[in-house]
């Protein structure tokens, strides 16, 4: 079956509070979506409602064609999810708390082990193994709550703010990680993130939530089309001599939708990639020195300011 997570309708109110409205999204095998938003957005209560711990308003949630709410035990041993806080027993190793969730799981002593071995090693904690859990880093925790999740041979792994509180260095490992399950062994992974570049590298598709709503979904690419359309090409430039009258001409140029000049930097938000070509023109022939330019599409970062920045306190 191709299509792992199927949600149809989904809404949950607290109250008069609408948490999630009428979500519909399918999430196909071996996919790593990312659910985006800020604080109160809706995607924790999105997860507890795929994992059967919250019950829908309305709508409903399929895990490999189990229904959430109806066969919470069935969905259960399909999904692994990895809560932002992990917690461990600290006082025993990280062999020892992967082997007792292998046991809770039904694996007998010797084949615990080897799991939690061979996980250990994929997760890079071998050299920890019989280091007591609490003396590990948020990092080390995180990867052994990853290990933790695998032990039970998951189809779908959730993952809530997986890199909150982790070094630079560690966050690019997990993420790697994450990848590489999802590619290697055809698991699909859904994460929820406020971390913008983060979810930028690693996942196919991205949801955008907002004040309940999923705002928009597809590829990274295929968002910052859907919402910002004609302007989704940014010019940046810097110059001496700027002025009214060249930006007004700017203005004029081909594919062009708005222009603003903050101190001496210049920015230009255009439809076309041709655009720049022309305005260098128009600059130069102004008399004008050019100190930088730069021209990117519009992605996450921009995405988060317009749409995210300030919604959750509406
Ligand atoms: N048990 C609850 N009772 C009442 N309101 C709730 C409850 N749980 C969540 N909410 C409200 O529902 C909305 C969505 O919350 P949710 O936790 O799903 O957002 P979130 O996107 O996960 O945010 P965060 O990133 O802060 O975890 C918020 O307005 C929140 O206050």
């Amino acid at each position: 079956m191709n299509e792992i997570i199927s949600i149809q309708g989904l809404t949950k109110k607290y109250g008069e509070k609408m948490a999630v409205n009428k979500l519909d999204l399918k999430i196909n095998k071996g996919e790593v979506f990312g659910l985006l938003g800020p604080n109160g957005a809706g995607k924790s209560t999105t997860i507890l409602m795929i994992l059967g711990l919250a019950e829908p308003t309305e709508g409903k949630v399929l895990v490999c064609g189990h229904n959430s709410t109806n066969e919470p035990l069935l969905v259960k041993r399909k999904v692994g999810y990895l809560p932002d806080q992990v917690g461990f027993y600290e006082n025993r190793t990280g062999l020892e708390n992967l082997m007792f969730t292998a046991a809770l799981n039904g694996k007998s002593r010797k084949e615990g082990r080897e799991k939690a071995l061979s996980l250990l090693e994929q997760v890079g904690l071998s050299y920890a193994a019989n280091q007591k859990a609490g003396t590990y880093s948020r990092g080390m925790k995180q990867r052994l709550g990853l290990a933790d999740v695998l032990i039970k041979d998951p189809e779908v792994i959730i993952l809530d703010e997986p890199t909150l509180g982790i070094d630079p260095k560690g966050v690019q490992e997990l993420l790697d990680l994450i990848r590489t399950l999802s590619k290697e062994q055809g698991i699909t992974v859904m994460l929820s993130s406020h971390q913008l570049h983060q979810v930028q590298q690693i996942c196919d598709r991205v949801g955008l939530f907002v004040n309940g709503n999923l705002l928009a979904e597809g590829t990274v690419d295929s968002l910052a089309n859907q919402l910002f359309g004609e302007e989704g090409h940014q010019i940046k430039l810097k110059a001496t001599q700027l002025n009214s009258l060249i930006i007004e001409e700017i203005k004029l140029v081909d594919g062009v939708h708005r222009v603003s000049l903050d101190h001496d930097e210049l920015k230009i938000w255009t439809e076309k990639e041709s655009s720049l070509q022309h305005i260098l023109e128009i600059i130069m022939a102004k008399g004008c020195r050019l100190t930088s330019v730069s021209q990117e599409q519009l992605g996450l970062d921009e995405i988060y300011q317009r749409y995210f920045e300030g919604a959750g306190e509406k």
